[in-house]
């Protein structure tokens, strides 16, 4: 694990470096977000969107999991534990009583949540659970998200969360066009983007604080945003293939 410390370099500059980054990479700019901003979605492109994000997001606390295996301190690890229950919903307090019925408990949580804005835009949950319909490329570009944080060090791990430095104004936007746009979405299903946009800042605010502390040199930092750089290809990649999936062979992996 890396050591603490300061780095002796203004504490502005590297986020300064990252958001200058991210402006150019992040998913924001992506074709198919303008698309869906500007409300040129047709229902199943949203649809389409909507199913394959949720493989994105059931796999958000795995690789949370495995970073804080990683996390050598207790201090960080009950920090960091909490992203976990924020997508899987808070600890099940009566154990084995809550999943003995053989199903997932409906405690909120944001992999409900994300599968209550599914019902929102007319898809069933099972349908999400049973993950048909996940395109390839999306397979990889997820896969590749968790394996990088299983096998790259834990300031690279770390800091390639911090796209979510940029997530809650997209998600503002979002919000917003949806509301404008696709009004056939019922407003219930928008709850994860609102809950999301204060969860969003104050983790890309914890992880930065954590990456700062981390940053022992120069060599760091370009790590640092060379991580931030392969997060940003992860999600870009994911939408070239849900783009993509509209153009040509939708109906082999499509959902409907
Ligand atoms: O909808 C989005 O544009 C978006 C982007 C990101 C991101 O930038 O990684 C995340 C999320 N949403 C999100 O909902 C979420 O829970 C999340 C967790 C993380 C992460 O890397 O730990 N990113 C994101």
């Amino acid at each position: 694990m890396p050591e603490g410390g300061p780095n002796g370099r203004p504490d502005g500059s590297l986020e300064e470096r990252l958001r200058a980054l991210g402006e150019r990479r992040y998913h924001h700019r992506h074709p198919f977000n303008l698309r869906m901003h500007e409300g040129a979605l047709t229902p199943d492109e949203l649809r389409r969107w909507i199913l394959n994000r949720f493989h994105y997001q059931r796999h958000i606390p795995v690789k949370d999991a495995l970073i804080l295996a990683r996390l050598g301190t207790r201090e960080l690890r009950r920090s960091w534990i909490r992203r976990i229950h924020d997508h899987d919903g808070p600890p099940a307090l009566d154990g084995p009583a809550d999943t003995a019925r053989g199903e997932a408990p409906r405690s909120e949580g944001g992999i409900e949540r994300w599968l209550r804005l599914g019902e929102a835009a007319g898809l069933d949950r099972d349908l999400l659970l049973s993950g048909e319909g996940v395109l390839p490329g999306v397979r990889m570009a997820v896969d590749g998200y968790v394996n990088f944080c299983r096998n790259a060090t834990v300031l690279e791990a770390v800091a390639s969360s911090l796209t979510e430095l940029f997530a809650p104004d997209l998600m503002a936007t979002r919000i917003a066009a949806w509301e404008r746009h696709y009004p056939w979405v019922e407003p219930e299903g928008l709850r994860y983007f609102q809950v999301r946009v204060g969860q969003g800042r104050r983790d890309s605010g914890e992880a930065m604080d954590l990456v700062r502390a981390w940053c022992g040199s120069r060599a760091d930092e370009e790590r640092v945003l060379a991580a931030f750089t392969f997060k940003c290809e992860v999600l870009w990649s994911l939408l070239d293939a849900v783009e993509f999936a509209g153009r040509a062979g939708a109906e082999v992996h499509d959902a409907g």
